[in-house]
């Protein structure tokens, strides 16, 4: 798997970064859910650069334009419900992707530091000979993701594989990294040093499902 850690280069990239981690501004609900939409039109941009184009002609009032575009079939898939945001803000630059959403939850069964990925809700178009871009803002240990692809094997094999996400822990991006094939891509806007004892990233940015959507209960 390619990791493309997008903010070791100083960009625009950081402003909303540092939005959503800083603790003074991300309760600010609209702002915390339109700044991750920001961040994946940033990362949706930057994987663009790794699909295939062909030479088209576009004819102008004036005359005909030479121009490679992007001929890749796309199927966004995010991850609920912190997915959301991230999904909107790929879609506001990938016009025509056809959509999948999927539920993955942790299941917290007798204390907090242990959790069962639950996958129920599934909704996805045919996946075979595409481009699946699988986007969900945190990678902690990397089993929602995980859980996530695997629900998704029924549903025909993509062409190629993008991860998309926000912050990631080292061990969750290890973790994907053995368990996807070698040519996919991870796009990824933080790498965070590790986790704490109930599975958050430190230093992360706290839960992004109750920073855009408010806190649920335990069920
Ligand atoms: O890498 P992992 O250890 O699997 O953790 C990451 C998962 O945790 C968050 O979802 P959460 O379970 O908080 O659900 P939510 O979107 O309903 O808040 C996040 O959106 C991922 O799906
Ligand atoms: O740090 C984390 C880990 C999982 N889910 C979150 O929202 N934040
Ligand atoms: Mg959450």
């Amino acid at each position: 798997m390619q990791i493309h850690n997008i903010s070791q280069q100083n960009s625009i990239l950081n402003t909303f970064l540092s939005e959503i981690r800083n603790i003074n501004i991300q309760n600010d609900r609209m702002r915390f859910r339109r700044n991750i939409e920001r961040i994946g039109e940033i990362l949706g941009y930057e994987l663009s650069k790794s699909l295939n184009y062909q030479s088209n002609s576009v004819e102008t009032p004036l005359g005909n334009s030479d121009i490679n575009l992007m001929e890749n079939d796309i199927v966004l898939c995010s991850v609920l419900r912190a997915g959301v945001p991230l999904h909107n803000g790929l879609l506001n630059y990938f016009d025509n992707a056809e959509n999948a959403f999927i539920s993955a939850y942790r299941h917290h069964k007798d204390n907090p530091e242990s959790f069962e990925i639950i996958v129920e809700y599934l909704a996805c178009p045919n996946l075979e000979g595409k481009t699946l871009v699988l986007a969900d803002p945190m990678l902690a240990t990397g089993q929602s993701m995980v859980a996530t692809f695997e629900a998704l094997k029924p549903f025909g094999t993509p062409k190629e594989i993008h991860l998309v996400s926000v912050i990631g822990a080292q061990h969750g991006v290890d973790f994907v990294q053995n368990s996807f094939e070698s040519n996919s891509h991870l796009w990824i806007a933080a790498i965070d040093e590790t986790l704490n004892d109930k599975g958050y990233i430190i230093p992360g940015l706290g839960d992004a499902g109750d920073l855009a959507f408010g806190e649920k209960l335990q069920h």
